[in-house]
């Protein structure tokens, strides 16, 4: 009985804490330093826009947060745990999608949907067809990625977001090289999954069109 509280009231402060907590990291790169002490809380139901000119660190940071590089000092807390202790429930629950397409080239844009299910272990809630069509690439399946656009790769890469069922998406200018139909397409998947209880934190050097209220707008300065 006695650990049976405990373990409820363990969930519970779990439910209470942050879904991410980024406590005063710093990063070094080269002889660099990009940023020091840097705090954020990330909550459910918010996006955190990354800000800054070119160079000031901001893929440095997403990656810190997604556990891709070490920062010099500071701890990522995974609903009030550090993230390297909780290591594979944090991953289930993370989406990182990186600034360069991340298609396999010599795979057709139906096989990339397969490969990216398959590293995921699990099957894709959607047939990749239908995924395809969601992200408007009807059409265009039996092409080896490397032979489409930009945009279309982009477009093959997002698709992801569409059968993910990780609360936490880390994308790095996730718009880049997608037309106005492609960029409305990802706003509307952002609203379901922010309204579902998710967070995003990306990086954009576009100003993003959102409800002020659920979008947390942080600049990272340029540091000589
Ligand atoms: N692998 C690396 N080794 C050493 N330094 C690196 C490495 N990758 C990036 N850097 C340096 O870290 C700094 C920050 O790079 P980062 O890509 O995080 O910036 P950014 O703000 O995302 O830039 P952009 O807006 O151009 O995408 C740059 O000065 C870059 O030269």
């Amino acid at each position: 009985m006695a650990s049976n509280q405990a373990v409820s009231a363990h969930a519970g402060a779990a439910e209470q804490a942050p879904l991410l907590d980024i406590v005063h990291i710093t990063s070094i790169r080269g002889e660099r330093t990009l940023f020091s002490d840097f705090n954020l809380q990330v909550e459910a139901g918010r996006m955190y826009q990354i800000e800054g000119p070119n160079g000031a660190g901001k893929s440095s940071l997403l990656r810190i947060i997604a556990g891709l590089l070490r920062p010099q000092s500071g701890e990522i807390r995974y609903r009030g745990e550090l993230s390297q202790h909780v290591r594979s429930e944090f991953l289930q629950d993370l989406l990182f999608i990186g600034h360069k397409a991340a298609v396999k080239p010599e795979l057709t844009g139906l096989e990339n949907l397969a490969f990216f299910a398959a590293v995921q272990g699990q099957p894709c809630a959607q047939p990749p067809f239908d995924l395809l069509e969601q992200v408007g690439l009807v059409g265009l399946e039996d092409i080896p990625a490397g032979n489409l656009s930009a945009g279309q790769q982009r477009r093959i890469a997002l698709a992801r977001l569409w059968v993910s069922s990780s609360r936490l998406w880390i994308l790095d200018e996730p718009f880049t090289s997608l037309d106005v139909a492609g960029i409305e397409m990802l706003h509307q998947r952002f609203s379901q999954h922010l309204a579902a209880g998710g967070a995003i934190i990306l990086t954009s050097h576009q100003p993003l069109d959102w409800a002020s209220q659920s979008l947390v707008r942080i600049q990272l300065e340029y540091n000589w």
